[in-house]
């Protein structure tokens, strides 16, 4: 990254309102080495979920609970995030973090296990938005069994798109770079989904359901 990139993502970084409990949360995150979601990430989920609406949301990779926060946040009032992690001790760490930030429980349901696995149990079409930051071996899989939940106008948002310059050098051969590329070759095939990759934190793709 070039001295000015590098300042910009600091700069942006920083343009934030203090928020406590995300700030206790980012140290929760270090505890539990699960990285979290980078303040600009969280704050550009919040408004993607606000703006539209959403009252159901399935994530991957709960983490500590900083990306599960945000998107509560900005969720309606009613709405209801269905988070999936393999790591049942940072998931009870996400719901003390959801309690603290005076989010109602019965908003937040967890789910321990694969989360390409528990997707194919969930209900197609029923989703507004999913959120996927897993482990980028697993990432194509989770995105194929991802994208049939979406509602029609669904978002699907995938963290660590770009893992640093790693994805975008065809000449990185690392298996989590490949497996990535691999991924957003997947979703670039697919019709009915309009996309953006932006370099906000290590990476977020946008995509939307574009049929009915
Ligand atoms: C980068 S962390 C998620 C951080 C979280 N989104 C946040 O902002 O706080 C990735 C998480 O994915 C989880 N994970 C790894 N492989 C997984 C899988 N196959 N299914 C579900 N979760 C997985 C890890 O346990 C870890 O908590």
């Amino acid at each position: 990254m070039s001295d000015d990139h590098a300042r910009a993502a600091t700069f942006a970084e920083s343009y934030f309102a203090s928020d406590p409990v995300m700030d206790a949360a980012r140290t929760l995150a270090s505890e539990y080495s699960a990285v979290p979601v980078p303040r600009s990430v969280a704050g550009l989920l919040e408004i993607l979920a606000g703006s539209a609406g959403v009252r159901q949301a399935v994530e991957v990779g709960t983490g500590v609970g900083v990306s599960s926060l945000a998107l509560l946040r900005g969720m309606s009032p009613l709405g209801v995030l269905t988070s999936i992690d393999v790591d049942p001790d940072r998931q009870a760490a996400a719901k003390d973090l959801i309690t603290v930030a005076r989010i109602k429980s019965h908003r937040f349901r967890t789910i321990c296990g694969p989360g390409e696995d528990v997707l194919t149990r969930l209900a197609p079409n029923g989703y507004e938005l999913a959120f996927i930051d897993t482990e980028p071996l697993r990432l194509e899989l989770t995105v194929r069994r991802a994208v049939p939940l979406l509602a029609p106008g669904g978002l699907l948002i995938v963290h660590q798109a770009l893992l640093r310059g790693a994805v975008a050098n065809p000449a990185n051969r690392d298996p989590r770079a490949q497996a990535v590329r691999a991924t957003l070759k997947w979703i670039a095939r697919q019709d009915g989904l309009s996309r953006v990759l932006l370099p906000a934190g290590d990476g977020l793709l946008v995509a939307r359901r574009t049929t009915t």
